[in-house]
């Protein structure tokens, strides 16, 4: 058994470093519901009404995972946080949304009743590298795949340094090595589209429904059924973020977690000709001589180059004065163009 004080600020450093505010107590995040916020205590489930002062905190608004600081039933803090997945939510938009605070584990959730979507795949491993945690892949519905080593080994190629775990929440087979990774106190968040199963596994990882799930419907179309993410604590005291399948999952902030993601293509490109190699052809790129070799599949590389535009983009949306800085770099480049030695001096 654990002991009470100790799951009071457990998975939170903080304590322990007086970052909590004088006179309240940590509570976790569990569920949010039209602006209530339930939390796990020391003494179990609560139901809390966030003080004004919790939006105007620099962290924003609490996410699903966050840990936050209780007077009363009054949550007046949101607490630092070690790690958070971050996307902008849908639109044209440039709105950061914190999918789940204080990871360990992020679950790459994906289905093996289609080829396994590599492009999708990675592009949520790159989110995953950005947030703090280790990213896992967890690929569903093994029993309804006729080659599960050789889908897996498709997807372990590409998906560097990270764990690719094929699991059954029908069969249970699988289960296991999902549930070790969810030691006790450690959280991890499943993300993933929409009717990959996640919230099957989930049920499957508590031993109990605590989930809802869906029938697909003939027509294939379905409709999303979790419509919250919620933090379950599982029988053995691992906690899982359950959170609804996301449609397209836009990068945030995410260069370096692109770059994580696609180690082999980013070292590749490092050893251009070029410092500024755009791979389109220039003498000495290394990325094109990979691909010409068979080394480098032209559609992961592909996928890094779509990634890392929207990731410089995103950048360029949400930072006013990144866009300054790429203004500068243009115009160090132009000035540089300008002063190529072939070049004809205008008016000097
Ligand atoms: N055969 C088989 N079917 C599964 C498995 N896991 C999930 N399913 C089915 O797949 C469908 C979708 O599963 P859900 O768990 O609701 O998927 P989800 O990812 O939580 O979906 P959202 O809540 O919309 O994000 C349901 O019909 C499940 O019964 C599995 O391991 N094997
Ligand atoms: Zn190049």
């Amino acid at each position: 058994m654990r002991d009470v004080t100790d799951l009071s600020c457990f998975g939170w450093d903080g304590c322990d470093q007086g970052l909590l505010p004088a006179g309240t107590a940590p509570a976790r995040v569990a569920r949010i519901d039209r602006g209530r916020l339930t939390v796990l205590t020391a003494e179990g489930e609560l139901r809390v009404v966030p003080g004004t002062s919790l939006h105007a905190s620099v962290l924003g608004a609490p996410a699903v995972g966050d840990w936050v600081a209780l007077r009363g039933e009054l949550a007046v803090a949101v607490l630092p946080r070690r790690s958070a997945f971050v996307r902008t939510v849908a639109g044209r938009t440039s709105t950061a949304q914190v999918v789940a605070a204080n990871l360990d584990v992020v679950l790459v959730v994906d289905a093996l009743t289609v080829d396994p979507r590599l492009r999708r795949v990675e592009r949520y491993l790159a989110v995953a590298w950005n947030s703090g945690a280790t990213p896992v892949v967890v690929l569903t519905k093994a029993d309804l795949c006729d080659d599960v080593a050789a889908a897996v080994a498709a997807v372990r190629e590409d998906a560097l340094g990270v764990d690719v775990l094929p699991v059954s929440s029908v069969t249970g087979a699988g289960v296991d090595a999902v549930r070790a990774l969810l030691g006790p106190g450690r959280t991890a968040a499943m993300v993933g589209p929409s009717g990959v199963g996640k919230s099957s596994l989930a049920n499957a990882l508590a031993g109990r429904p605590v989930a809802g799930t869906r029938e697909i419907r003939e027509d294939g179309r379905g409709r999303h059924t979790t419509t919250a993410r919620e933090l379950h604590v599982l029988p053995g005291g691992g906690l899982l973020v359950d959170t609804p399948g996301m449609r397209e999952l836009a990068l945030y902030d995410d260069a370096d977690g692109v770059d994580t993601a696609y180690a082999d293509v980013a070292e590749l490109a490092a050893g251009c000709r070029f410092r500024d190699c755009g791979h389109r052809g220039e003498p000495g790129c290394a990325v094109a001589a990979a691909i010409a070799e068979g080394r480098l599949d032209p559609a992961r590389f592909t996928g890094w180059r779509k990634l890392q535009a929207e990731a410089r983009r995103q950048l360029l949306r949400v930072d006013a004065r990144a866009r300054a800085e790429e203004h500068a770099r243009l115009r160090t480049r132009f000035r540089a163009q300008r002063e190529l030695p072939n070049r004809p001096r205008v008016g000097r």
